[in-house]
């Protein structure tokens, strides 16, 4: 079987589209410009490339896109007081703390993740992460959904790949991707996306035995791993629709960089009937997603 591209890139463009058409919506009905604001700590070239791509994608959709960079040097203390400053503020609708926190943060001592994510108010949380929000997509009844999963759930739904009664292997179990993906795959009725529901879902990790084998039985398979084309052909059955969420960069032989997957692309694509392609695939749904949530952050805050 020769594999169907998923064009994510275009699909997020078709969402950014939409995003903008209801915020000027919104905003001609009185509303404010929506604001999201990231914060960047440190000079990670992976994160100021992602910031960077919000950023435009937000100016573009008439969101107020804002980044605050902080130093290295920012203690854990001054980040909190950032990020409760960003809460007090009326302007801002979303907040977004670019993970992950550098390791030589916080003079030498590193963050405690948690704490700063905890610290967002769950209104503004646009990434999903606090517990309120994570309890709300468990029971069915979100606020919020995470974007990249969230992004892969419209790509399913607009490229009309069904995944009721399937079977679903979520490779990985972050709190990013992995666990909300599988949650929102495996609902009753669609809450966490338009029509997705119904998978029966199993989750690979790091101690899954027999993961070839466990990959060979997934109907929709989706590799959140961070190892580059760890997975590869013989791990897909015939048919398969493979979603790949890796953003990996290694060395592209001439110097350079060049980003590669979680999947063997070349090997998966000559198994599986539909694939996403790594870049132009998850990564920009994800971004499109983003904004979504910001629009919903500022419309919820709006109401009130
Ligand atoms: N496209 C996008 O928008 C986004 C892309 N990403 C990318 O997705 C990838 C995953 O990110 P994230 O979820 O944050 O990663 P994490 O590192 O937080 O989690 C990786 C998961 O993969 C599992 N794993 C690691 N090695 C293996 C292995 N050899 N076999 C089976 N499972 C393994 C780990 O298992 P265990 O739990 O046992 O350690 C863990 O659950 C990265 O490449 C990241 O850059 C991430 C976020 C958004
Ligand atoms: N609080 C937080 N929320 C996140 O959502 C979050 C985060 N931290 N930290 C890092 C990961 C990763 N992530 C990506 C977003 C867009 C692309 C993206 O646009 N990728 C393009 C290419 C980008 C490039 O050229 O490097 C593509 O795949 O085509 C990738 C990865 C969001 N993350």
């Amino acid at each position: 079987m020769t594999a169907t591209l998923l064009d994510g890139k275009k699909i997020a463009a078709e969402i950014r589209e939409e995003v903008g058409v209801k915020v000027k919506e919104f905003v001609q009905s009185g509303g404010p410009t929506p604001c999201l604001t990231a914060v960047l700590v440190g000079e990670d070239p992976a994160s100021q490339v992602y910031v960077r791509n919000k950023s435009r994608a937000c100016e573009k959709a008439g969101i107020d896109g804002r980044t605050l960079r902080l130093p290295v040097e920012t203690t854990e203390q001054e980040l909190l007081d950032v990020v409760r400053n960003l809460n007090a503020d009326p302007a801002v609708h979303g907040i977004l703390v670019q993970l992950p926190l550098p390791k030589d943060g916080n003079g030498g001592k590193g963050f405690d993740e948690r704490l700063v994510l905890d610290a967002v108010d769950p209104r503004k949380d646009v990434d999903a992460f606090s517990p309120v929000n994570v309890g709300l997509l468990m029971q069915g009844r979100p606020r919020f959904l995470p974007c990249t999963p969230h992004g892969i759930v419209q790509l399913l739904h607009r490229e009309n790949l069904s995944v009721a009664g399937k079977h679903v292997v979520v490779v990985g179990r972050s709190d990013i991707v992995g666990k909300p993906m599988a949650m929102m795959l495996a609902q009753r009725d669609g809450s966490c996306g338009p029509k997705v529901a119904n998978a029966t879902v199993t989750i690979a990790h790091s101690r899954t035995a027999n993961l070839a084998e466990i990959c060979r039985s997934a109907d929709v398979l989706v590799a959140a791993v961070g190892v580059p084309e760890m997975i590869g052909g013989d791990m897909i059955s015939d048919g398969a629709v493979v979603i790949d969420v890796g953003i990996n960069r290694v060395a592209d032989g001439a110097g350079g960089y060049k980003l590669v997957g979680d999947v063997n692309f070349d090997e998966a694509a000559k198994k599986a009937s539909a694939i996403t392609p790594v870049p132009g695939g998850v990564g920009p749904l994800t971004i499109a997603m983003l904004l979504h949530n910001t629009l919903l952050a500022a419309q919820a805050i709006f109401k009130k």
